[in-house]
């Protein structure tokens, strides 16, 4: 006999199935005349279900408390503050502005756009529809979004939002363009190396026309109002406004999420993107010479996406405006992650895509200040996020349990693959791009330093990933070698894997992020020795790339060893290391570091062909003397020479 759970009790009498008798409790038959739902309609009983959360209303101006402002008026005030985002800037009409799904049928407030006077044009249909504003809603709501109306949306077996970028795993740097005008032209690095790519303000207003057309054509967009930086002095408002809820989560995770008052007070955004996603830009479009195209506005503080879905372009699209913005206030922007060790102890990790930000910073002994994006002011650090973005290839519980565990409900996965029954995901997938990635807030990670700020960094440590496998494990850093080597920006990844390319392929990249800085780099060099001389700094060289020959021969320096050379730097131990001195690079190289074998140390011991190992060095000198020419002409800092002849001297010399 068994009892089913509902003290009922099953017996079997063979004879086919078994026969149900009920157990009488005092005598009394089980029946239905327990406390019931207080509705007596189906509606009325979904009404019990949700009750109201807090409002969530930007109010237009800055300071002044509407503290006696009802609901409705907040409302008008949140619509019409999105309505002047999406306005027109040449058609007196256009759709009015709703709050709320479409899917639902609710009482809705409206207001109509205040389009800019063109008397000439008459009204249009777009005037005739509606756009539904769907405004800062929580990773919840976005899931039943992405479900419902995006393809390629799932929830996985932890919980988190599987989602497809389209056609784009990863951002497109030559699509990238910003408005030169008077002031940007003396003001930005343009030309040779330079990531800023120029087009005129005219074509950047064809362009902003197409993707407010087409947002405003769509039944509901989404807009997020967040904030960049923890520096409560410095911080940024960004309205973001996109046509899917995968990149309304995103965002979501990745931006300062404000408090439901912080919201009431919003105000006017600093900076607005318009994120027109999978919808193309003219190609007959002056300049245009993609369907996809990425344009930055530092006058009108606007940037406009055409024709790419990958989410990356608007997070790194924020950080090239953080790089304009924040010098311009002292501030120093770094492409870094950044912890925080008990004491109070602040590291730097630059580093290229996929040199080990992210994989290192996140250090389940330290406290996580963030992954990716970092200001240095006078008060300190500062992360410009509020989330993570890690890498996910290969990613296993064992070796990176922070992250793995951060994955879960609230977190978007992007292009990975899975079982489409248990919703397991496969990390060692490439199927849809080896770029996989997990965007999650940076509270998911249980040592997370919040606020996310810290005092001035101790240790700065630069990450190469040297697929040459001829630099050193580690190697510490004169100031004027770090300057050398934070300009150069090295990493050298495999090329192609599939296509059989075996050679590595090197990579230069001005401040380690080349893609992102919008000044000339020796301007970010200057104040980051600026402030590494004045805070005693130490600088770090870390190769988490090949050890033992390049690869195809070598193999990638274990985590493991790495992690540990980095908590040598982190508790001060490799300051009083035994060094000697690297030939042609002349980097400074210990001897011994806890729980790393010694012959790795020095890279000749791991090389079997000494011979091929000097004509690799050699030939990635070269390429860091060819690569360093172009900056040989400028001047490092404000009236000391010095700076730079002994950034000159330091790199390699043969
Ligand atoms: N020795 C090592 N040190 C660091 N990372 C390693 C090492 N060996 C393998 N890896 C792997 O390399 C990858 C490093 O990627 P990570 O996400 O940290 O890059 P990132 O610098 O944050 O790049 P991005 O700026 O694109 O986010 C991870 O997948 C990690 O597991
Ligand atoms: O921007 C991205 O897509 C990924 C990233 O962090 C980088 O490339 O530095
Ligand atoms: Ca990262
Ligand atoms: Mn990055």
């Amino acid at each position: 006999m068994a009892e089913n759970g509902n003290g009922n009790v099953a017996t079997e009498n063979g004879n086919g199935l078994g026969k149900i008798q009920t157990k009488h409790h005092n005598g009394i038959c089980h029946d239905d005349s327990g406390p019931t739902v207080k509705a007596s309609t189906i509606d009325e009983l979904h009404s019990l279900q949700k009750k109201k959360s807090a409002p969530t209303t930007p109010i237009s101006g800055n300071s002044t408390p509407f503290t006696n402002l009802t609901d409705e008026e907040r409302q008008k005030m949140q619509l019409q503050s999105i309505s002047a985002s999406l306005a027109s800037l040449t058609r007196e009409t256009g759709p009015k502005v709703v709050k709320g799904d479409p899917a639902k049928s609710q009482k809705v407030a409206h207001v109509t756009h205040h389009h800019h006077v063109a008397p000439t044009i008459a009204v249009s249909d777009s005037a005739l529809k509606f756009t539904h504003v769907l405004y800062n809603l929580s990773p919840a709501e976005l899931y039943e979004q992405a479900i419902k109306y995006e393809k390629g949306s799932f929830v996985t077996s932890s919980g988190a939002l599987a989602t497809l970028s389209g056609a784009k795993t990863g951002r497109s740097p030559r699509d990238k363009r910003v408005v030169k005008d008077e002031v940007t032209e003396s003001e930005l690095w343009w030309g040779k190396g330079s990531p800023n790519i120029e087009m005129d303000e005219q074509t950047f207003l064809v362009n902003r026309e197409r993707a407010v057309d087409y947002l405003n054509s769509l039944d509901k967009v989404f807009v997020n109002d967040q904030f960049l930086n923890w520096d409560p002095e410095n911080r940024i408002k960004v309205r973001i406004v996109s046509a899917r809820a995968y990149h309304s989560l995103f965002m979501h995770n990745m931006c300062i999420r404000p408090s439901p008052e912080e919201l009431e007070n919003f105000g006017t955004p600093d900076f607005t993107i318009y994120n027109a996603g999978k919808f193309p830009c003219n190609r007959f479009t002056h300049y245009m010479t993609s369907s996809t195209s990425i344009d930055l506005n530092l006058a009108r503080r606007e940037m406009v996406i055409l024709g790419t879905q990958y989410a990356g372009e608007m997070k790194k699209g924020l950080f090239s405006v953080m790089h304009y913005l924040m010098p311009k206030r002292q501030i120093l922007s770094l492409h870094s992650g950044s912890n925080m060790g008990k004491d109070g102890d602040v590291a730097l990790f630059f580093g290229l895509s996929g040199t080990g930000k992210t994989t290192l910073s996140t250090d389940h002994n330290r406290y996580l200040i963030g992954d990716d994006e970092h200001c240095w002011s006078e008060n300190g650090v500062s992360n410009i996020e509020g989330g993570c973005y890690a890498k996910c290839i290969d990613l296993s519980r064992e070796k990176e349990p922070d992250i793995w565990n951060a994955i879960r409900f609230g977190t978007v996965l992007e292009n990975v693959v899975f079982d489409e029954h248990t919703r397991e995901v496969d990390y060692t997938d490439k199927s849809v791009t080896e770029n996989t990635r997990a965007a999650y807030p940076i509270e998911y990670i249980p040592n997370a330093k919040l606020p996310c700020v810290g005092p001035h960094p101790k240790n700065v440590i630069l990450l190469a990933c040297d697929a040459f496998g001829v630099l050193p494990p580690v190697s510490k850093l004169s100031l004027a070698q770090t300057m050398y080597h934070f300009i150069s920006g090295y990493t050298a990844l495999v090329a192609g894997t599939e296509d059989g390319i075996k050679e590595p392929q090197a990579t230069f990249s001005a401040c380690f992020g080349a893609a992102f800085i919008m000044l000339h780099p020796t301007k970010y060099a200057a104040m980051l020795a600026e402030k590494m001389e004045t805070h005693g700094a130490t600088g770090w060289l870390v190769n988490t790339g090949w050890s033992g020959g390049s690869y195809g021969t070598g193999n990638r320096i274990k985590l493991n060893y790495t992690r540990k050379i980095i908590d040598a730097i982190h508790n001060g131990s490799l300051l009083k290391a035994e060094y000697k001195k690297s030939e042609i690079f002349g980097l400074e190289t210990p001897t011994e570091v806890e729980g790393v074998p010694s012959e790795i140390l020095d890279p000749v011991n791991a090389w079997s062909d000494k011979y091929s190992y000097n004509e690799t060095l050699l030939k990635l000198a070269g390429l860091f003397k060819k690569n360093f020419e172009t900056f040989t002409n400028y001047k490092i800092g404000t009236g000391n020479d010095n700076l730079t002849e002994e950034i000159l001297a330091a790199g390699p010399n043969f």
